[in-house]
């Protein structure tokens, strides 16, 4: 079992060997995407909304991060794990935002951290690689920025746009991010972005040409979501309706009263029952 790096996804880009990263917030579906050959595990602020139920992103503290990654990293034993910074931490001063990667990495076991934004947190991203934190960048749509924003919108459309993302990738990459997230851009742009720097791209809604991709565990498998269903998505298994299914199978036989049947349960010894009831059923039936 070789541990994925830095240097291995780097050489993964070299090669032309497409990452797969994927995103899971607890010991479970680590375990899972790890034995599915998932590269990168993104303990993604997305579990605001996938598993906490908020309706953005916003509300994730930095408490919640380090809950769910401490979880994530006791069941990744190969992949690598990143953790998202929440809301506002990295634009916090140099100090702040190395504590906070700092509780990530110590407390938690993070690889390394994945910060939203590009020139206007340039300074965070380069005191946190010079403190040896490894860095990912995320570009293109920043869903911390949805307020601002007003919506999940695709980004770089218009010519100056595009060109503002690209020199902003470029700039993540001079700051040292060992990594970029490019989400919701056209694909031509992305490319472009590929092309034009060395470090591994790894795409959500951006395209075929990306270095890797990325996507969120319950799009994935259909868990919860509802009528969330962007179009970059793509729904592998139907796990959802496989949860549901079981759940009423056992909600069934509880009733039915099928369950527990003899398999399930244990009993006294014939000693002990005889001690207890003297072997008198009408005494047994009457604890029951
Ligand atoms: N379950 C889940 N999956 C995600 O991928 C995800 C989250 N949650 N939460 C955090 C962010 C939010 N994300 C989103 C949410 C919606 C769209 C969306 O509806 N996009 C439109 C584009 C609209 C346009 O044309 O500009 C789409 O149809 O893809 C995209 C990314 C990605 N992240
Ligand atoms: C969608 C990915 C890139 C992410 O940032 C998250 O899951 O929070
Ligand atoms: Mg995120």
């Amino acid at each position: 079992m070789k541990k994925v790096t830095i240097r291995t996804l780097a050489k993964m880009k070299r090669e032309q060997t497409p990452i797969a990263m994927i995103t899971a917030y607890d010991y479970p579906s680590a375990m899972l995407v790890e034995e599915a050959g998932a590269d990168v595990i993104l303990v993604g602020d997305s579990l605001g909304m996938v598993v906490l139920g908020y309706d953005s992103t916003i509300p994730v503290t930095l408490a919640d991060m380090i809950h769910h990654t401490k979880a994530v990293t006791r069941g990744a034993k190969r992949a690598m794990v990143i953790a998202d910074l929440p809301f506002l931490v990295a634009h916090l001063s140099r100090d702040e935002v190395l504590k906070a990667a700092g509780r990530l990495m110590q407390e938690a076991n993070a690889y390394g951290v994945k910060l939203e934004g590009g020139s206007e947190i340039i300074d965070q991203m380069q005191a946190l690689v010079q403190a040896g934190v490894p860095v990912m960048a995320h570009l293109g749509l920043q869903p911390q920025s949805v307020n601002k924003l007003g919506g999940y919108l695709i980004q770089g459309k218009d010519p100056s746009s595009a060109l503002h993302l690209i020199e902003e990738a470029k700039k993540v990459e001079a700051a040292g991010a060992f990594a970029l997230v490019l989400e919701c851009v056209p694909e031509e742009l992305a490319r472009q972005i590929r092309d034009e720097i060395s470090i591994p791209v790894i795409g959500i809604g951006a395209g075929r040409y990306c270095d890797g991709q990325v996507l969120v565990f319950h799009d994935v498998l259909q868990i919860g979501g509802g009528d969330f269903q962007p179009s970059f998505v793509k729904r592998y298994a139907d796990v959802g309706e496989l949860i549901k299914q079981g759940i009423r199978s056992y909600v069934e036989e509880v009733k039915g009263q099928q369950f527990p049947a003899e398999k399930h349960v244990s009993h006294l010894s014939p000693e002990t029952e005889q001690h207890l009831y003297g072997g008198g059923q009408k005494e047994k039936e009457g604890i029951l």
